[in-house]
């Protein structure tokens, strides 16, 4: 029986088709899969460029163009189109074996002939050429051949190269780009890291480089699979991946570990095909979570699309850890009697007033949990010799003495009145798992992890045993946007060796990516392991406009503005669905609103609805967290509101702490800009943010 491989081009043009045609490109490859191949009609292709190739039809005005194998029975759809275009696109393009990964690539042979003459007049006269410093024994090792070598000899900028990502040979194109970025041969050498065969390649073998190229050719097997793949032909990370993606996926790990990188790279992708991975291994329940509900319904999402088998979704349980943290309890306790927000407040206020303490009532709030909760202080003692680092205020041993008061104060109130808070649901329910013989799951997987919180940390590492791939976590601390800064080691988690990077970007364009970088200004943030991270690495292969920033004198004149914006995107065909409006303030995404519907664009807020198909969405910059959309607009940048006031602890109050909050409040518009995909608008009134001045 033939098997059928999926080339990522076919799949994605499948996606383009018609739902008729679609049907029928469905009807002729189950068939495909269920006879023999004899019994089809491939036909050979005249004049084309490979003599692999073969013609199939589709019906009258479409055809598939499949590669036949030399021996074996593996045939891989690489195009579908319609007659004329998959002729022309078989005469032109070639298919060869990449002598360092053993992938196929396919390459426009013509582009490539009638481009270099050209350039290579073009490079004799040029003061410089773009590869000078490359030699080609360097070249030939990352898999350059002595096509693309001649060519990549007669560029002389890299306006050149991003023209010929068309034409020239996928992964070749990605070294050229790596270099022409400044990467040193080595550093591209790494950045193909999983991707590098140990063996010689023998590139006359394109039947085992289809085998071999899992990042762009999937193998069904059965009409199952083939209509499994075909059901979301867009969602191709859910069947290609980067090989340095599918190696972390893939790994076996001897106790926690992680993946990091900047924004787009991929981190959600991988922690959801891991969870996919782990929960086939059949040796337990999988827990995804991460730390809000929004994002937890974007995990569970991902992982409908992915898993197909219904025992294999049974074992994957998408919780956020709260959730997770009241099941433990409720089985234990039953439901418990939640003190709401407002009465955490009074309550704390008449502790202060009673004790006539000299504190605040939000300080002592986020000193209990920022010290007592978060180091699991129990005694007096304790907090006395504990540490407070980012707490701002120094207290003195008589005022620690007065704030341990006040915090017992608390406990006692919560114990009296039967009343529970979140924080102490968390740790009564890591208190049941620590002492449980049978922990609820094998393996945990964690998205975002840099935003949760040490008390959210111990829960979950009392909810797995330690064993070999117990917990995977992914998450990028340059995109933290509330307060937790949580030592892994500190929690008993231990990565060290386990962790690994990736740095190809493939939501944003790179102009959106490096205009965004800019705005962290080189920003020190930490890696959760007592080190220093950077996302310098990241990059993006996609090329759109720059970001267009624009300050007005009001309010007003800057509403005005967004909705021509909106509506010139929306006349240019973006869905309304796929366009975004982030703000800081909740009040500023209201007026937004209001202004949107009085000028007749439907607008939703997000904070109570989810996205819809012809709404833009209206929301603040942490819930665009998780979320992307072609067209952004990230509105309201100005000093007053960007960075946000009241939550920026003031300088004279504690340095400290004033420089973190202004940190998270930077990463906050950084998260914001990177879920721009194509097109990224970023306005104000009155005086632009400060954090702008870097990159206006
Ligand atoms: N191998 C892949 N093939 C195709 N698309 C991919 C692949 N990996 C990631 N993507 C796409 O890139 C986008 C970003 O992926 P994802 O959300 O996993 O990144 P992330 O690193 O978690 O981002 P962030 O940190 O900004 O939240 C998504 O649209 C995803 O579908």
């Amino acid at each position: 029986m033939p098997s059928l491989g999926i080339d990522r081009g076919f799949l994605l043009d499948f996606g383009t088709l018609e739902r008729s045609v679609q049907r029928r490109v469905q009807e002729v490859f189950a068939e495909f899969e269920a006879s023999t191949h004899t019994g089809l009609h491939l036909e050979r292709i005249i004049n084309a460029r490979s003599d692999r190739y073969r013609s199939i039809r589709i019906n009258q005005f479409m055809r598939g163009i499949v590669m036949a194998p030399e021996s074996g029975d593996t045939y891989t759809l690489l195009k579908v189109l319609p007659h004329d275009d998959a002729y022309a696109w078989a005469q032109r393009r070639s298919v060869s074996v990449n002598s360092a990964t053993g992938g196929i690539e396919i390459r426009d042979e013509v582009a490539i002939d009638d481009t270099l003459p050209q350039l290579a007049a073009f490079a004799q006269t040029a003061d410089l050429l773009l590869f000078e410093d490359v030699n080609d024994a360097d070249m030939r090792r990352l898999g350059i051949d002595e096509k693309t070598l001649a060519f990549a000899r007669a560029l002389t900028n890299t306006y050149q190269l991003d023209a010929a990502k068309s034409f020239l040979p996928g992964t070749q194109w990605d070294v050229l780009f790596g270099l022409a970025a400044g990467l040193t041969p080595e550093e591209v050498w790494a950045d193909m890291g999983a991707a590098i065969l140990d063996e010689p390649v023998d590139t006359t073998d394109l039947d085992a480089a289809v085998l071999r190229s899992k990042d762009r050719v999937v193998l069904v097997d059965g009409p199952d699979e083939l209509m499994a793949v075909f059901e979301h032909p867009f969602a191709t990370w859910r069947v290609y991946l980067h090989p340095t993606q599918q190696a972390v996926v893939d790994a076996s790990y001897k106790g926690p570990a992680r993946v990091t990188g900047g924004p787009g790279t991929g981190k959600t992708v991988v922690a959801l095909h891991r969870a996919h991975v782990l929960a086939k291994r059949d040796e337990g329940q999988v827990l995804v979570t991460t730390f809000t509900s929004t994002l937890s319904d974007t995990l569970k999402a991902g992982v409908n699309l992915l898993v197909d088998r219904p025992e294999v979704a049974s074992r994957i349980d998408v919780q956020n850890v709260d959730r997770v943290a009241h099941k433990v309890f409720r089985d234990e306790h039953g439901a418990p009697r939640l003190l709401d927000g407002d009465s955490e407040k009074s309550a704390w206020q008449s502790i202060v007033v009673n004790l006539a303490a000299p504190f605040t009532a939000v300080f002592l709030a986020e000193e209990w949990r920022q010290v007592v909760l978060a180091q699991r202080v129990d005694s007096a003692a304790g907090y006395l010799s504990a540490k407070r680092t980012g707490r701002g205020r120094r207290l003195g041993s008589s005022q620690r003495a007065q704030a341990w008061q006040a915090m017992w104060e608390f406990e006692r109130m919560l114990v009296e009145t039967g009343s529970w808070t979140h924080e102490t649901i968390r740790r009564e329910a890591t208190k049941i798992l620590d002492e449980a013989t049978e922990k609820p799951y094998r393996h945990i997987v964690i998205d975002e992890a840099q935003d949760l919180s040490p008390d959210q940390w111990r829960l979950l590492r009392a909810a797995v045993p330690e064993a070999n791939d117990d917990i995977f976590i992914a998450g990028d601390t340059h995109q933290r946007i509330y307060d937790n800064r949580v030592s892994l080691r500190d929690v008993g988690i231990k990565v060290t060796g386990r962790s690994n990077k990736l740095n190809l970007n493939y939501r944003t364009t790179a102009e959106i990516l490096g205009w965004s970088l800019g705005l962290l200004h080189g920003e020190p943030i930490d890696d959760m392991e007592g080190g220093l991270d950077s996302i310098a690495g990241c990059k993006s292969h996609l090329h759109g406009t720059a970001p267009s920033t624009k300050g007005f004198s009001s309010q007003d004149g800057e509403i005005r503005h967004l909705v021509e914006s909106v509506k010139a995107w929306i006349d240019k065909g973006i869905a309304p669905s796929e366009i975004g409006i982030a703000t800081r303030a909740k009040w500023l995404g209201n007026a937004i609103r209001d202004q949107f519907s009085a000028h007749g664009v439907a607008a939703a807020d997000l904070a109570k609805s989810s996205r819809s198909d012809n709404a833009v969405s209206v929301g603040t910059m942490h819930r665009m967290k998780g979320l992307e959309f072609r067209c952004l607009a990230v509105a309201g940048v100005n000093a007053k509101l960007v960075p946000a006031d009241s939550a920026v602890t003031p300088l004279e109050e504690d340095e400290h702490t004033h420089l973190q909050d202004l940190q998270r409040e930077r990463c906050l518009l950084f998260v914001a800009c990177t879920r721009a995909r194509e097109e990224l608008l970023v306005t104000w009134h009155g005086t632009q943010s400060p954090f702008l001045t870097p990159v206006t």
